[in-house]
């Protein structure tokens, strides 16, 4: 038994977590509640097993059940249901969520948080001139490359909608932001989409920037980015605006 232990929970501290959870549950002759747990099989192989116990009669009941792939199709669930699927990032109902949790974070931790919303010009213009498919390679081009000039781990991005996508910018000002919103254009700049042998037209975008400030909401916070975007529009597209 203390061989299967070694071998089923390598890591002493998890180990030490679980045989204390099952002593726990001896001791006090109680049930254990379904929980998963971490196992290694034999060959090396992680799994997840969900494992209860049942006591009886100064007996105990252990049952184990392997979680692996319906903790797998779950994930995939999940992905499916925040994931964008044609440009692989978040999509708008996971940006929703996120927006709540970092507002409220940046009042609690009294930090700026500041919101970059980019907008496709002319994209209609580019879906007619190079048809749809190639309007779809364009969205995910464009949204791989957003990410990457994205870089710290906390900024979050995800498309907000049609040819729209949304920056979330944690700890950071609207002077930050502006240095984020340069280097995505730059990113664009480079950005190469191949028709039919030929490169197509340059893609640009207007990026609009609003920063939080005393007494705005959440709303408040994403409209102010929306009238900066349409400012940008109105200065003849391909540019930053700020919210002021
Ligand atoms: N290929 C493709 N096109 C999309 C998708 N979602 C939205 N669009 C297109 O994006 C275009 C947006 O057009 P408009 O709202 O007129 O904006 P625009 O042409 O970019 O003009 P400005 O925003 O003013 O620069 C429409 O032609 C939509 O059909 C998509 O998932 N795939």
């Amino acid at each position: 038994m203390d061989t299967w232990w070694l071998k089923a929970y390598p890591d002493p501290a998890y180990r030490s977590w679980v045989l204390q959870t099952w002593n726990t549950a001896v001791e006090h002759k109680t049930d254990i509640e379904p929980q998963h747990y971490q196992v290694t099989c034999k060959d090396g192989r992680l799994i997840t097993m969900e494992i209860s116990g049942i006591y009886i009669d100064n007996e105990f009941l252990a049952i184990f059940k392997d979680a692996t792939q319906r903790m797998e199709a779950e994930d995939i669930l999940r992905d499916m249901a925040f994931l964008d699927s044609l440009t692989q990032i978040a999509n708008r109902r996971r940006f929703d969520e996120k927006l709540i949790q970092e507002f409220n974070l940046s009042i609690t931790t009294n930090s700026p948080l500041s919101l970059i919303l980019i907008d496709i010009d002319n994209f209609k213009q580019f879906n007619d001139s190079y048809g749809h498919l190639i309007g779809d390679e364009c969205l995910l081009k464009v949204a791989q490359c957003i990410s990457t000039a994205v870089s710290r781990p906390e900024d979050f991005v995800a498309r907000f909608g049609g040819e729209e996508f949304v920056v979330l910018l944690p700890q950071t000002s609207a002077a930050g932001a502006c240095n984020v919103a340069q280097k995505i254009q730059h990113a664009i700049s480079e950005l190469t989409i191949i028709y039919d042998h030929c490169f197509t037209n340059k893609v640009t975008l207007s990026l609009g920037i609003n920063t939080r400030y005393n007494q705005c909401d959440h709303i408040q916070l994403l409209d102010g980015a929306d009238k900066a975007l349409y400012k940008a529009k109105e200065h003849g597209r391909d540019c930053i605006v700020v919210n002021q």
